[in-house]
């Protein structure tokens, strides 16, 4: 496909998306429709799609639109200025390409805004009342980048830099990301990791450095019993079994979530076992237990920046009472040395510190052991960590 044909599929895609669709939908259905377009066509079609969404509202008001008459024409026609793309090389009307801008078109477009945060103003506004306008500025921003490639080095089986060798040889660019001593960043994009016989191997699996922070913020050294209450496709479940070396158990509300997961622990050599019923977690039985909580996803809304626009207060207010509902159910789990860490993958201080006082002010004898946060960087995903333990587990 042409560059101009790739932009007019982009449109197509968008408007699908403006519509209600959800984003991978449309772009599966679009590439399902469009045998003709080959991998790199298809790549390109959902970069622009991407990068679209995640400056919408910029893109639009470029193009002299509001965000609530967005259409994948528009948006085209902002990301074009934005990227300094002539738009008369684009919208041509030949062949496949987009049609010519009307006058009305071109006497709308302005200049690039430099402070819009691309996403809803509620939103905004809740991160600027908890971290100050500048720097929930500079956050909003990083949302509208793409996001980094990371892999997890397995330590069980390889170190990073004979990872980081063997794949170098196989033509992969890649850089040490310093959040995580695992974790290996892309330099040069490129598809196809898990096809690589390193990856078959179990030598790595894909996992945001910030995620793979999380598990390396744990203690595990004097923690037998581990329980990852939230495991979905076990992504830190993993991790945690690479760090420890020990048996971690699985569980998720969700249990098809976990299908793949003896598949990959096997991969990976790791050792877990899946309890698909809470009822059968022993209480008082586990020192360390993650939970990888459901929430908004705001710190890797630039991996899904379709959710940045849908999320609404009440659903929110949803995620609110179902972190609680978690938390309550994994104190009787805990020993009595054990820890509670309780992990989002957002910025939203709703999702974050409100959880935290929450739990303090409802749970008698608990207290932080430890709190971090991660930001939204080139290197990962924003996330935050608490760890509870109950005050005489001091040391
Ligand atoms: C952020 S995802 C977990 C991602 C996973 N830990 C990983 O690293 O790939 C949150 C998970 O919490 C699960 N969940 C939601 N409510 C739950 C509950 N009450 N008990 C246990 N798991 C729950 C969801 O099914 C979902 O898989």
């Amino acid at each position: 496909m042409r560059p101009e044909a790739r932009i007019a599929a982009a449109i197509e895609v968008l408007d699908e998306i403006v519509g209600g669709a959800a984003a991978e939908k449309a772009l599966t259905s679009w590439a399902r429709r469009s045998r003709f377009a080959g991998s790199k066509d298809r790549a390109a079609v959902r970069d622009h799609v991407y990068h679209s969404i995640r400056n919408l509202s910029s893109f639009q008001s470029i193009a002299g639109q509001t965000s609530c008459g967005a259409s994948g024409r528009s948006l085209m026609i902002g990301a074009c200025v934005a990227q300094e793309i002539p738009l008369d090389t684009v919208f041509t009307g030949e062949r496949h390409a987009p049609h010519p801008l009307t006058d009305e078109e071109r006497a709308a477009i302005t200049a690039p805004p430099s402070d819009d945060p691309d996403m809803p103003a509620w939103i905004f506004e809740s991160l600027s009342n908890a971290m100050g306008h500048d720097v929930a500025l500079q956050q909003a921003r990083a949302l509208s980048h793409r996001g980094p490639i990371t892999l997890r080095t397995n330590l069980q089986k390889t170190t990073r830099p004979a990872l980081m060798d063997r794949l170098t040889r196989a033509g992969v660019d890649l850089r040490e990301n310093p959040l995580a001593e695992a974790a290996l960043t892309l330099v040069q994009d490129r598809g196809g990791l898990t096809n690589l016989p390193e990856f078959q191997e179990g030598l790595f699996e894909m996992q945001d450095a910030s995620s793979q922070a999380v598990v390396e913020a744990l203690d595990l050294s004097r923690s037998d019993h581990i329980l990852d209450f939230c495991a979905g496709g076990g992504g830190k479940t993993l991790a945690l079994a690479a760090r420890s070396g020990k048996v971690v158990t699985a569980h998720d509300i969700d249990a098809g979530r976990m299908k793949d997961l003896p598949q990959r622990a096997e991969r990976a050599g790791a050792q877990v076992r899946i309890m698909r019923d809470r009822a059968h977690l022993k209480p008082a039985g586990f020192d360390i237990i993650l939970i990888d909580a459901p929430c908004s996803g705001s710190g890797s809304w630039r991996r899904a920046p379709d959710a940045k626009w849908r999320l609404t207060r009440e659903r929110l207010a949803e995620l609110q009472a179902i972190q609680r509902d978690v938390l309550m159910q994994t104190v009787p789990l805990a020993s009595a040395q054990g820890r509670i860490c309780y992990a989002t993958c957002s910025i939203l201080a709703e999702e974050n510190e409100v959880q935290k006082d929450w739990f303090l002010a409802n749970f008698d004898g608990w207290a932080v052991h430890q709190e971090h946060h991660w930001t939204v960087t080139p290197d990962g995903d924003g996330f935050y960590l608490v760890q509870f333990m109950r005050e005489n587990a001091f040391d």
